[in-house]
């Protein structure tokens, strides 16, 4: 269990829409709450990640409204990492269509870890998802562009207009991955290996190496969250990023596969789709509603966020956001800091 919350669900119990400052209250207290929490570790196997400060902890919330209520640490970048590949997903869901990437990159849920070379080999080198790096890298292959720098600037210009403003790569992040990517690199020639990859190896773990060293803030994360959760509109820009086919096909598989092997217990204690990266970064999205955007650096051993997921576990339940509960607001769609 990841969270036990004693009555504080006043919102879903009696189907009363939350006011924006019970929403600025509610959030605040989610960040209080679990501001002391000590448990986890920051990820080390990525040098330059293990300098990250443990105790920052930020949570930002956007409403598909564009409306934003945060505490904490919400503009201390970090490097997306794995959140990126919820949001390439997408991208390449609209350059590809869907039935294409449904059978080069496939939807479930492989049960392993997230750098398993075993569950490529246990699937007849099929990647099996794009939220575990062989489907991931797989999907970088496969978005538009005739090389892996060609990909890489659709990448960073598709992740960009997901958060409404231009991102950057995180130069020492990247440098120090490229530099022991050795798992990764494997990954890809074995994917090749099976035909599974469309293009040069190096080209696109590079490529692949690039976006994940994106640099985001919490904030961000609610944004590029948000714009999934409104159907592919950026709420502060209100440009149209993606389709809304992308977006639900992009929710499907962060809802099966989006915390890796502990996605199904995220689903049973959450119910939202949700992508978390080894940075410490989780975005939360709650369709036709918003998102949540964390950020705290100490992990479990599944590679999630600790204190990341236990304040989205709060606010699903205090906000009535989890999409298998039947309260009255959850069934009308959308909170008073929504439209
Ligand atoms: N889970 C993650 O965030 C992993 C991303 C990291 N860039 C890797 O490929 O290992």
């Amino acid at each position: 269990m990841i969270e036990d919350v004693h009555g504080v669900a006043q919102h879903a119990a009696t189907g009363a829409l939350p006011t924006v400052d019970q929403v600025r209250a509610l959030i605040a207290a989610a960040h209080d709450r679990y501001a002391g929490l000590s448990e986890g570790v920051v990820a080390d196997y990525i040098p330059a990640l293990a300098q990250a400060d443990p105790d920052l902890f930020g949570l930002s919330l956007a409403a598909a409204n564009g409306q934003m209520v945060t505490a904490g640490d919400v503009d201390v970048a970090f490097s997306i990492q794995s959140i990126s590949k919820a949001f390439v997903f997408a991208l390449l869901v609209d350059d590809l269509g869907r039935d294409a990437v449904f059978d080069a990159i496939g939807v479930n849920n492989t049960g392993m870890p997230f750098n398993s070379v075993v569950a490529v080999e246990m699937n007849n080198g099929a990647p099996m998802n794009p939220m575990v790096n062989a489907g991931a890298i797989a999907t970088s292959g496969l978005i538009s562009g005739i090389d892996g720098a060609a990909k890489w600037q659709r990448i960073r210009d598709g992740l960009s207009a997901f958060a409404g403003r231009a991102l950057e790569l995180d130069d020492e992040v990247y440098r120090s991955e490229a530099a022991n990517n050795q798992r990764n690199a494997a990954i890809a020639h074995l994917l090749a290996s099976y035909g599974r990859l469309a293009g040069d190896p190096e080209d696109i773990v590079d490529a692949y190496t690039r976006q994940c060293s994106l640099s985001v803030t919490a904030n961000d994360l609610a944004i590029m969250g948000a714009t999934l959760a409104d159907d592919g509109i950026n709420p502060i820009s209100g440009e149209r990023v993606v389709s809304g086919q992308a977006c639900r096909d992009t929710l499907a598989v962060l809802a099966s596969c989006g915390m890796y092997e502990r996605s199904g217990e995220w689903l049973f204690e959450i119910g939202l789709p949700a992508k978390s990266g080894v940075s410490g970064g989780i975005v939360s999205i709650a369709p036709g509603k918003g998102a949540v955007g964390s950020y705290s650096p100490p992990l479990d051993p599944a590679g999630n966020s600790v204190r990341g997921q236990r304040a989205c576990a709060y606010l699903s339940r205090v906000l009535g956001l989890n999409l298998f509960a039947s309260s009255v607001h959850t069934k009308v769609g959308r909170t008073s800091a929504g439209r």
